[in-house]
């Protein structure tokens, strides 16, 4: 039945942890919280001891009943057999909820730690192909590990403990017995390698079928109508019988597989029950052990049945867990290793960078940087951008620009020369976006504790008095309110609030991505203005979109081809021959001709 197509394609590209690094970040994890994972052993242990307590006085009851003892004596050990398994229902229980408990604040902080680290990953870490797998792994993978941890940890570890304490209790009984017991090893283990050789396959194609079929019935309700008038309604029930017969191909596939395996564990009881029954019937024969005791074995031996079969299903659960952790430990080392490459590469100024303390600002020096998928980029760029200043980047598309923003803004480590600035920089990006929430939310992203008397500076500041009325009128100031803003916001106004943003955060450095560039005419001024306000003051990177806009910068860096081609002010750029200055007078506008929307940013 195994269907090609439906076999998981596993295209590794970020790094996986191995198993001895996994077992040291568990340990870590389990370290912090050594009280409870010391209450969870102990409390499993007792729970697992009290379970051989009624086997044990069964035995007893067994061998007073053939020696005709009172009835005193035996009530005696039915009043601590029924008090043994009580115990242990009660202890397991117990057991269960602080592990239940643990598991979860362990997840927790695995899941804190996961997320941290892949927003702490650079962009050139993580290429296309690469960011569908980290994706998979800060969900699929964490969904595995918590299901595996949630719900299978406290099963499994019961099973473990029943199984532990139960083979010790055979052996104490009677050694020999408990090696008639390891008959049965051969099947368990003959069982669970068959078994694990199939299950991944047949429960994951029984899962994606489900949801195929699934998905075919919805499609066919949710177009019933439209479908009954063009094509007809015969096609779409077509596809949902296909679906459902391999779906339940797939069912009865499972059930196959499940079945093999319990034949294989029955198989396994039979011949260890078996052998255990026949030595101690032969032990009893030489007067070694008494009936009590062959009974108390054998229950013991029975015992067992149960966590084993736990135990050999939930082993796919928990190699997916291994799995899911050994890729979740691979993100968070990358991300370690990411950023001390990053912390090396790319110094505050007045550091220790060259033995000199360097001015504030930013500096760039012999900057290269290529993108692994293209090995394109930017080579040997050096430029100084003094603290209080605006340096405006223009260029041609492609021609390194915003490569030169993001690594200043410590998205991509330098692949080799030195970024060095006096503070972190702010990186306003050209991707418009507006986040759920109200007009105060938005804000508070870039300033957490911010008052509504902050907002409304920065919303005045940056021009955005629309959005300042609809604050005050907006009860959402108040932090734990978090409705839709009660004002539409287009491009221009959403490009606006980033900026507010950006002010109420108070950078000291602002790398300005063509945040004007997907604004449009009718709010480009608004913004440019916007813009204007913020970099006052401030040292600043700015791609500008315009060559106006660029003219109004401190200086500027003509960009061609990966490298800077020309760095001077404007009037400096003027008064030379070059791009720039072809590019300027080009688009010079005709005396009588508007302005807009001349000198666009495919310059120069
Ligand atoms: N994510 C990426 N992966 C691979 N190559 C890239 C990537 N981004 C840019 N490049 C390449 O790096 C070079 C510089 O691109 P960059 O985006 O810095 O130019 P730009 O001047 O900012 O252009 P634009 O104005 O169109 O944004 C180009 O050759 C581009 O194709």
């Amino acid at each position: 039945m195994t269907d090609p197509a439906m076999e998981p394609t596993t295209a590794e590209m970020l790094p996986v942890a191995d198993g001895s690094r996994v077992r040291t970040v568990v340990g870590a994890l389990l370290r912090r919280h050594r009280g409870r994972t010391a209450a969870v052993v102990v409390l499993f242990l007792a729970a697992a001891a009290l379970g051989v307590v009624m086997p044990a006085c069964l035995g007893r009851i067994v061998d007073a009943v053939a020696s005709d003892t009172g009835l005193s004596v035996v009530s005696g050990w039915v009043a601590a057999a029924a008090v043994g398994a009580v115990g242990a229902v009660a202890v397991t229980l117990w057991a269960t909820r602080v592990l239940t408990g643990l598991v979860q604040d362990l997840l927790a902080e695995l899941r804190e730690d996961v997320f941290a680290s892949a927003m702490r990953l650079p962009v050139s870490t993580v290429d296309d192909g690469e960011r569908a797998d980290l994706l998979s792994r800060v969900t699929g993978d964490v969904d595995a590990v918590a299901e595996a941890g949630g719900n299978v940890a406290p099963t499994l570890l019961s099973a473990g403990f029943a199984i532990g304490v139960s083979a010790v209790a055979l052996a104490a009984v009677d050694p020999w017995l408990a090696l008639a017991g390891l008959a049965s090893v051969p099947c368990y283990v003959l069982g669970t390698r068959a078994f694990l050789r199939r299950s991944r396959v047949v429960f994951r194609t029984v899962r994606i079928r489900e949801a195929s079929r699934s998905q075919a019935v919805l499609d066919a309700v949710d177009g019933a109508e439209t479908l009954a008038a063009f094509v007809g309604t015969d096609h779409a029930l077509e596809r949902v019988r296909e679906r459902a017969a391999a779906s339940i191909d797939a069912q009865i596939e499972g059930v196959r597989v499940a079945n093999r395996l319990f034949r294989w564990i029955n198989s396994g009881e039979l011949v260890g029950l078996s052998a255990i029954l026949a030595t101690g019937f032969l032990l009893n024969l030489q007067g070694t052990i008494t009936v009590g005791l062959v009974t108390t074995a054998a229950l013991l031996f029975h015992r067992l049945f149960d966590p084993v079969g736990r135990l050999i299903f939930g082993l796919d659960d928990i190699q997916r867990a291994t799995v899911g952790l050994a890729r979740l430990v691979g993100v968070i080392d990358l991300a370690a290793a990411s950023s001390s490459t990053m912390t090396d590469s790319r110094s505050p100024v007045g550091g220790a960078a060259d033995g000199v303390a360097a001015p504030p600002g930013i500096r760039v020096r012999d900057l290269t940087f290529r993108y692994r998928t293209t090995d394109r980029g930017i080579t040997q760029v050096t430029l100084d951008v003094p603290p209080g200043t605006t340096t405006a980047l223009v260029g041609t598309s492609g021609s390194g620009k915003s490569t030169l923003a993001r690594v200043v803004a410590g998205h991509h480590p330098p692949t080799s020369g030195r970024v060095l600035v006096d503070d972190t920089p702010y990186y306003l990006s050209q991707e418009l976006h507006h986040f759920r929430g109200s007009i105060a939310d938005n804000l508070r992203l870039g300033a957490p504790d911010a008052s509504r008397d902050e907002m409304v500076s920065a919303l005045r500041a940056v021009g955005a008095e629309w959005a300042v009325t609809a604050l005050q009128d907006d009860p959402a100031a108040d932090p734990t309110d978090s409705r839709e803003s009660p004002v539409p916001l287009d491009e221009g106004r959403i490009q606006q609030l980033a900026v507010a943003r950006a002010f109420l955060a108070d950078p000291a450095i602002v790398i300005l991505d063509e945040a004007t560039a997907d604004v449009g005419l009718h709010h480009r001024d608004a913004v440019e203005a916007a813009i204007a306000v913020l970099r006052t003051d401030r040292t600043a990177l700015l791609i500008a979109h315009r060559l106006e806009q660029a003219a109004t910068a401190d200086r500027i860096a003509v960009f061609a081809d990966g490298r800077i081609v020309q760095h001077g002010t404007h009037a400096e750029l003027l008064a030379s021959p070059g791009p720039y200055r072809e590019s300027w007078l080009a688009h010079r506008p005709h005396p009588t001709q508007h302005t807009e929307p001349t000198r666009e940013a495919e310059t120069p």
